[in-house]
């Protein structure tokens, strides 16, 4: 024997009426008794508790929906039967709305709305949808039989979630559905009391009904047909690739659906669980999907963590103070306080400390539980003995949950360090010692990202999505996303790394894409749609989605984005970028934007600002993490200006070689950053900072070898414009150092404490003489490197050389 119960969805209108009766069908053949629990048409109780409330408020406009009601029932059954056998069940449908009705119109004359009389309009919804499914399945052929469940499962008087009387109900079940084959259809989530009053089961109570009748009756198996594959490893809702679980374990079931998987109603596990009765869940729309078994054992022995879950709009409700510790009894006297103000408890904390005892409740049973909280400590309160309850909203709990999480260590290290990996602040946790469940408090504006993150860690862990957010789409920022375009799909198949850029924003123009932009087209989508750059909106925008693993790559040269790291770092979000405003900039800032990062489980990664793509700050805080002392840095940082020394021949222009190394990509958005020092001021600055000191760009001793009207200039164009007039100044310093058998260097020196920069001519004896094409050289002398320095040497400038340092350090981030 099989009971079958399809959800609203699955009833919604004619054309899933036919789909749940060849499913019905199918099951007649195979099993030859079915009972068939059906839940009223998507969303008809809520318009039937909308009805009820208008009528009770006086609202005459209740007619009007009660037509709309009636309107819909009527098309379904025109869509279904034909004309005489249409009429005939009309008749029925009719009715039983005009009981309907009269019923609204009595509580629209008394004003008056009991739970009592809300469970008699509710049963509506039920006693519609059942009755004109009935017709259409004995239509089709099956010996169908429809049965009042009010005459089969007996309550309680607690309207609205009535509690069952087993004894009774399994005997008058037993009594009235026959082991002869036969199809009985029957209203879920309606019930009576002895006296024949309507009750109803709590809503998603059609799935009680279902196991209450499945648990009564012998050799039977229970289907809850909805609209989904089965229970999913999380709400795909919320969840991106979440997949069905074929198999799971009563508890598990019940856990999960506790902790808010809508596709099962928790109380319908009890049931079957005591009778072991296996139940499956299934989706009317796919059939062939395999579903989800439920019994007595989770048979997947490698997977610890089977579901997430999660419940939103949840408060903590706090009761602390020094007048706790060691005193029995406060626990007792807690919870009868909100036991007696009947609040539902769902999850409890208690420090070791017997400090506090925390327990998370919903927000319609805040102010009760306040209350009475502070009814039952009135005289602690009022001698200081415990503080004021604390109440705090706008939380959720997500609950991981398995079975053979009891045996597998590490999960509760794995979940909290993915959280705290993405700056999601945990709140309360708690664990019940069968270790079936870890749940834990979190912000609601969290939720989203820490399911994912959750989700990837335990279901996904071949895969990492990293999200993106590129501000910068210039020479660096453009090269990386075609750099990203190319090896995206290497990075996914053999790394397991998602990298999506789901935010692009240059100068002119922003947009941001959960899903992340299609590579092959990011100018397009870059630089003509989205909308005018705001730095604030976007980072909002940013903050916003919420995304798990995100990252901030700055690739402008704008303090305006700078502004934004902080409070991106504050998000969870961590920071790539070349820009070397941040580090080059106050030195509070440096510090504080490095600290955030190790308190909140993010990383702020700036390999790029010195050197473009060569290993510079990366050898350096190697060196200084395993002990080493810095003597010394001497370096050339300038890939701009070691190419124009390098390039600037006899017969050449110095500025036309400055113009190429503006088109080559080495420059700084403004040239004259490079030429007057300030952009190897910053280097060094930052080198010196990495090493330790605490120095300012103000104490960069800097010789500028720039005329000064050259500096000066009011554009980048202007000063192109001044500098062929200095042709012949910068050839004449050529030739003289060439005559000596030198050449020009830009030299960067950190020494004892003290930083400069200028212009100097090096002989062939200095390691500095032969630094090529737009290379840089750094030399470490260190306390282990004193006889000779350890050398740094390669392109230090470029789109594609720095583009790659921006990656590497991307991916850094992501596996961290
Ligand atoms: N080009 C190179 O070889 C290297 C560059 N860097 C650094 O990389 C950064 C970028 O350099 P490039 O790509 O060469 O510059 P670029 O001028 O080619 O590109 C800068 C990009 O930033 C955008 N941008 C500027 N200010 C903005 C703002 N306030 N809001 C939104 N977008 C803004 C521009 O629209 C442009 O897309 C600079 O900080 C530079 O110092 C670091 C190492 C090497
Ligand atoms: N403009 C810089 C490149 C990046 O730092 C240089 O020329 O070295």
């Amino acid at each position: 024997m099989k009971v079958l119960k399809f959800g609203g969805t699955s009833v919604q209108g004619p054309s899933e009426i036919k789909q749940v009766g060849s499913i019905v069908q199918q099951a007649y053949q195979e099993n030859s008794t079915v009972v068939v629990v059906l839940s009223a048409m998507s969303k008809v109780t809520d318009q039937l508790i909308g009805l009820a409330r208008q009528a009770v408020s006086g609202d005459a406009g209740y007619l009007q929906e009660w037509e709309q009601l009636t309107q819909r029932h009527d098309n379904c059954i025109r869509a279904l039967f034909d004309a005489p056998q249409a009429d005939e069940v009309s008749r029925t449908i009719h009715g039983l709305l005009h009981e309907l009705k009269d019923v609204l119109q009595g509580l629209y004359l008394v004003r008056e709305l009991t739970p009592k009389s809300l469970d008699f309009v509710m049963s509506f919804g039920e006693r519609l949808s059942s009755r004109i499914i009935s017709q259409y399945l004995a239509t089709q052929g099956l010996p169908t039989e429809w049965l009042d469940s009010r005459n089969l499962i007996v309550t309680d008087r607690n309207f609205n979630n009535a509690r069952v009387d087993f004894g009774a109900t399994n005997a008058r079940i037993a009594e009235a559905i026959p082991s002869h084959a036969k199809v009985v259809v029957m209203p879920g989530f309606i019930a009576a009391t002895r006296e024949g009053e309507t009750t109803t089961l709590g809503r998603g109570g059609s799935d009680y009904t279902a196991s209450i009748v499945a648990a009564a009756l012998p050799d039977v198996e229970l289907e809850i047909w909805t609209d989904v594959d089965g229970m999913m490893t999380a709400d795909p809702r919320k969840v991106r690739r979440t997949f069905p679980l074929p198999r799971l374990s009563y508890l598990e079931a019940l856990e999960l659906s506790h902790f808010g998987a809508k596709v099962l109603y928790p109380p319908s596990v009890q049931p079957v669980l005591a009778r072991n009765i296996p139940l499956r869940i299934k989706n009317t729309h796919r059939p062939e999907a395999e579903g989800t078994l439920i019994t007595d054992r989770s048979d997947d022995q490698q997977r610890a963590v089977k579901g997430i879950s999660s419940i939103d709009h949840i408060v903590l409700v706090s009761l602390k103070g020094s007048g706790m510790v060691g005193v029995t009894g406060i626990a007792m006297r807690f919870f009868s306080a909100l036991a007696l103000h009947q609040v539902n408890v769902i999850l409890i904390t208690q420090a070791s400390s017997e400090h506090s005892i925390t327990v998370a409740i919903t927000p319609a049973d805040a102010e009760r539980a306040q209350q009475g909280l502070q009814e039952e400590f009135k005289t602690e309160l009022a001698y200081g003995q415990v503080d004021p309850i604390l109440v705090e909203d706008g939380l959720s709990v997500l609950a991981i949950v398995g079975e053979n999480m009891r045996n597998t260590p590490n999960v509760a290290g794995r979940l909290f360090s993915v959280l705290g990996k993405n700056g999601v602040n945990v709140r309360a946790i708690a664990q019940g010692s069968s270790e079936h469940n870890i749940s834990c408090v979190i912000e609601q504006d969290d939720i989203r990202k820490a399911l994912n993150v959750v989700h990837e860690a335990f279901f996904l862990s071949d895969i990492k999505i990293l999200n993106l957010f590129l501000i910068g789409t210039g020479t660096v920022g453009g090269t990386f996303l075609n750099q990203l375009h190319a090896q995206r799909p290497h990075l996914l198949e053999a790394h397991g790394l998602d990298i999506r850029v789901v935010g692009i924003a240059n100068r002119r123009r922003m947009q941001l894409a959960e899903d992340g932009f299609d590579l092959a087209s990011w100018p397009e989508q870059g630089d003509d749609s989205g909308q005018p750059t705001d730095p604030a909106v976007f980072a909002r925008e940013m903050h916003a989605l919420n995304l798990s693993n995100s990252i901030l790559i700055d690739c402008t040269g704008s303090a305006a984005i700078v502004e934004l790291y902080e409070e991106a770092l504050r998000h969870g979000i961590s920071i790539v970028t070349p820009n070397k405003i941040a580090c080059s900039g106050p030195y509070d800032r440096y510090q504080r934007l490095k600290q955030m990062t190790s308190r909140r489980g993010v990383r702020f990664l700036y390999e790029t600002n010195v050197g473009a793509g060569l290993p510079v700050i990366g050898t350096l805080q190697d060196l200084i993490q395993s002990g080493d002392r810095i003597l010394k840095i001497e370096a050339i940082l300038s890939g701009t200006l070691n190419y124009l020394f390098n390039e600037h021949k006899e017969g050449v222009a110095f500025s036309d070689v400055v113009k190429t190394a503006q088109r080559l990509g080495y420059s700084e958005p403004d040239p004259r950053i490079d030429l007057n020092g300030v952009d190897v001021a910053r280097k060094i600055l930052i080198l010196a900072r990495e090493a330790g000191s605490h120095l300012e760009l103000s104490d960069v001793v800097l010789h500028n070898f720039l005329p000064e009207d050259c500096r000066e200039a009011a554009t980048v164009d202007a000063f192109f414009t001044l500098l062929p007039n200095y042709d012949a100044h910068f050839e004449n310093m050529r030739q003289e150092a060439e005559k000596a058998g030198k050449r020009q260097r830009y030299v960067a020196t950190y020494e004892e404490g003290k930083l400069s920069c200028g212009l100097r001519t090096v002989g062939p004896e200095h390691p500095f003489f032969q630094v090529e094409g737009n290379d840089n050289m750094v030399l470490f002398t260190t306390e282990r490197y004193q006889e000779r320095p350890l050398i740094v040497k390669g392109a230090g400038a470029g789109a594609e050389v720095t583009a790659a340092g921006v990656f590497a350090d991307i991916i850094r981030a992501g596996n961290f």
